[in-house]
């Protein structure tokens, strides 16, 4: 299923206009101005829809920030020269507003079916989407690179939210699929009476309330790859049935005895051990054997020493973005919180802990009283200190150089020159504005002239 996102600050037609997407079975998302928007990560959409005119905003802007994902703006009479600086700046196409349902649904149609561009990993072999480059998480991202081509059943496994759901993206991304859909189904978020039909479609009157046919999920995803979520919860019949298709590539409608045919690719994921669930029965050992043909492992989040403190700061960053905190840093005593806790939620954990930290900040740092972090499942610091978290008062001992700088800039630029500034730091002036432009804090507008 293709993922789109709608930037535009008017609700009505915002609202319209994934209404409209959706009933095509697209996955959409919205935002309400550029701001919304980068926190949503557009880089990691199929597409991008923005409106040129964003009140207080230059709705042009949303082609660098989305890059390399394409971008459909829409525009109304007024804004026709920002439409032609928009298809120069690389805007994929145009469409005029009001819009007309067919000519979008048409134009979105043929955007997403050109050639997608080539997965942009980094030079270090990154998927796009992912940070991290610890040793735990490059075999992932070659397993990745190598498995993606090969076009075989994946099981990927991992706990919860350790990005199971971002490896199933990069495999489809790699693969020779990447033009046609990849559907992705939480088999757990479906209550087990449905999950039949949504996987395999019906026909009218199969069942009480099967008013019309449907097709299902695996029919949609026909040509792509199917990502199946929590397949350790999918019930037993659905099981037999997911059998048949990656065996036979058939597939039969609940209440049809027309059988149908698909290709489609499956990535299974799950944090629990198939294996054992066979065992005791829950789990086909059949379907196990068939879905193991290649695995991903992905590691806990607090095995990713090297990578904790990398993959919270980017994490943070987005944070900062989207609550419009600019500039918020860790206390020190907020990254060895960090560094020390288990993580039993993982990536997802430490996003929401950053987000409850940019949202409880009062200065320009974030502490572990911030985080929130539950204390009885913290680890010992990784660390060999055994320093106490820092009580209000030792906070300034607690400070790192880097931490005391930004503090005391953040604290005295309305006062003081930069010259004053780096005299009572004790560096040069050069030095300062390096300082400033690493640590991102720009010189305020209002700040007095320099001596
Ligand atoms: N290596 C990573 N880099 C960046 N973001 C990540 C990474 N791993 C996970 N995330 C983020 O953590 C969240 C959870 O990721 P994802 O849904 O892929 O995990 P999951 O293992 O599929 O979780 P679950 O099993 O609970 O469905 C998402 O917001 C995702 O963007």
């Amino acid at each position: 299923m293709s993922r789109i996102l709608i930037v535009e600050n008017e609700d009505a037609p915002r609202q319209a206009l994934k209404d409209l997407l959706e009933r095509q079975a697209y996955s959409v998302a919205t935002a309400a101005s550029l701001d919304a928007a980068q926190a949503l990560a557009p880089q990691t959409f199929d597409l991008v829809v923005c409106d040129l005119r964003l009140v207080g905003e230059d709705g042009t802007q949303m082609l660098a920030l989305s890059a390399p994902t394409p971008v459909l703006v829409m525009t109304d009479h007024a804004s026709l020269r920002k439409a032609v600086v928009a298809l120069k700046e690389g805007a994929v196409d145009c469409i005029a507003k009001p819009v007309d349902d067919d000519n979008v649904l048409a134009t979105v149609s043929r955007v997403l079916s050109r050639p997608a561009p080539k997965e942009t990993a980094a030079p270090s072999g990154v998927p796009r989407g992912m940070i991290g480059e610890c040793v735990a998480m490059q075999r992932v991202y070659e397993r990745i690179r190598k498995t993606a081509p090969a076009d075989v059943t994946v099981l990927v496994q991992g706990e919860s939210g350790t990005g199971k759901e971002l490896v199933a993206r990069a495999l489809h991304r790699q693969s020779r699929r990447a033009k046609a859909p990849l559907i992705c189904v939480n088999c757990a978020a479906i209550p087990e009476t449905l999950i039949e039909s949504e996987l395999f479609g019906h026909e009218k009157g199969a069942f009480t309330g099967a008013n019309s046919a449907r097709t299902g999920l695996v029919e949609a995803a026909d040509g792509g790859t199917l990502f199946l979520d929590e397949i350790g919860e999918l019930p037993l019949d659905a099981q037999a049935r997911l059998l048949r298709v990656l065996q036979e590539g058939e597939i039969r409608r609940i209440g049809s005895v027309e059988t149908r045919y698909v290709d489609v690719r499956l990535i299974a994921a799950t944090h629990r051990d198939l294996h054992s669930l066979s065992r005791s029965g829950e789990f086909r050992l059949d379907l196990y054997y068939r879905l193991n043909v290649m695995q991903i492992e992905l590691p806990p989040l607090r095995e990713r020493d090297d990578d904790i403190l990398s993959i919270a700061q980017v994490l943070l960053e987005r944070a900062c973005t989207r609550h419009a905190r600019p500039g918020l840093r860790l206390s020190r005593a907020a990254r060895r919180d960090i560094l020390g806790y288990a993580w039993p939620g993982n990536v997802r954990e430490l996003e929401n802990a950053l987000e409850r930290g940019v949202i409880l900040a009062e200065g320009h740092l974030i502490h572990p009283d911030d985080l929130g972090l539950p204390l009885e499942r913290r680890q010992e610091p990784v660390s060999a200190s055994s320093e106490p978290s820092a009580a209000p008062e030792e906070e300034d001992d607690d400070l790192s150089l880097e931490d005391y700088f930004q503090h005391f800039v953040l604290e005295h630029q309305a006062q003081m020159s930069e010259t004053e500034l780096a005299q009572k730091l004790g560096i040069s002036r050069k030095c300062l504005w390096e300082r400033r432009q690493r640590l991102g804090i720009p010189r305020k507008k209002n700040a007095r002239r320099l001596a």
